[in-house]
């Protein structure tokens, strides 16, 4: 008889704590994971008091997903050694910016036989480039990371909506207990092996919906927004062509790739800052403060770190959409010029 395995949850945001919702339920539906799930939360005062003991109470993630009870067995936990220190199965969900910090404290106090699995949307950036967040993860911590992206607007998710993800696994045995642990009869999951380009999907999509976000906010109409998804897929794959090469073409048509993007571009909240930044002309920081309520914005700093890279390989002019949207963000650009971007596109010449 083998012990059940334990979870842990690395993240209690808006998608943290949606996902802590369907794990929580889960791990009570089979004998291979223990009841109790511990989730990490960076602890914080919300109305005069802490937030872990908000959670822990009322069960429900008043701050970042509100109106959504979490089950009873998910136990917020501030401190992140004592969240993961005895777990099997870590869930790492936090905005990308924070993975680095966390993994270092998390070194030397996990198990040596734990396995992780990324939900983070997003890149690391150090001195020789770019990393995915999964392998920072995998280097820092020494243990295999697959991940999970798809089109999943978490208040949906956490509303029971139908939905699919996409788990990217190169272990099938792994995959299929993965699946065991996310799927739900509401949340899909495809798993396939080609978690790589899984993972650039999920990252590189919030840069083009800051983009859709753009030409919302000048007004333009859906065949505009059509166009910016359309171009802004077609740099997607060239992107995972030119720098992560292997990438299957299929990948982009699970939830992780078209459907991700689709959402994104609609209902994310990339899209609605980026709008507002055009409307109001107030900077990026400023609205994620005034908007989010503490929630984190990933598409423009990822188009911030994916153009260190393109600027030092001087490939900035072939990827003219992400070029542009990260030279608006630090408005380096007027918003209007967007439009003369795809009009220009290489795709037209
Ligand atoms: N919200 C959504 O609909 C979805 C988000 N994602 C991805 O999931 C990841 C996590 O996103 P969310 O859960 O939505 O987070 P969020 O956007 O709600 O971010 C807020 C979280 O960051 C935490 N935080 C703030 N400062 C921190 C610090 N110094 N150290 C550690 N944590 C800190 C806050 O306590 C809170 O838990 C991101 O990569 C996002 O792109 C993926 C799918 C859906
Ligand atoms: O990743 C998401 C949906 O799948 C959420 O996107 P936003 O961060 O733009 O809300």
């Amino acid at each position: 008889m083998t012990e059940p395995l334990k979870v842990a949850i690395v993240g209690s945001g808006n998608w943290g704590s949606a996902i802590a919702k369907i794990v929580g339920h889960n791990v009570l539906k089979s004998d291979d994971f223990a009841t109790e799930v511990k989730m990490y939360v960076y602890e914080e005062m919300v109305d005069g008091r802490k937030l872990t003991e908000i959670i822990n109470t009322e069960h429900e993630n008043i701050k970042y997903l509100k109106g959504h009870k979490l089950p009873e067995n998910v136990v917020a936990v501030p401190d992140a050694r004592d969240a993961c220190r005895e777990a099997d199965i870590l869930i790492f969900v936090l905005p990308h910016q924070f993975v680095r910090r966390i993994c270092s404290n998390l070194q030397g106090h996990i198990k040596p036989t734990a396995v992780a699995i990324s939900l983070i949307k997003g890149f690391d950036v150090h001195d020789k480039g770019l990393e995915l967040i999964s392998n920072v993860v995998r280097t820092m911590l020494s243990i295999d990371c697959a991940v999970l992206m798809g089109a999943n607007i978490a208040s949906e998710v956490a509303g029971e909506n139908y939905c699919e993800a996409t788990i990217g696994c190169k272990k099938p045995d792994f995959g299929k207990l993965l699946k065991k642990l996310f799927q739900t009869d509401y949340f899909r999951i495809v798993v396939v092996e080609d978690e790589i380009t899984v993972e650039l999907c999920g990252a590189l999509k919030n840069v083009t919906a800051t983009g859709a976000g753009f030409v919302d906010g000048l007004g333009y109409g859906d065949n505009t927004k059509a166009a910016v998804i359309r171009l802004g897929l077609m740099e997607m794959v060239k992107f995972c062509e030119e720098f992560y090469p292997g990438s299957k073409m299929s990948t982009f048509l699970e939830s992780c790739g078209v459907a991700d993007l689709v959402t994104t571009c609609y209902g994310g909240r990339n899209r609605r800052v980026a709008e507002a930044f055009v409307k109001t002309g107030k900077s990026i920081p400023e609205l994620e403060k005034e908007m989010l309520n503490g929630q984190s914005l990933q598409g423009p700093p990822t188009a911030a770190e994916i153009n260190i890279m393109l600027k030092a390989k001087n490939m900035e002019d072939r990827f003219p959409l992400f070029t542009a949207i990260h030279r608006i963000c630090i408005r380096e650009l007027e918003p209007q010029k967007f439009i003369d971007c795809l009009k220009n596109h290489p795709e037209h010449m």
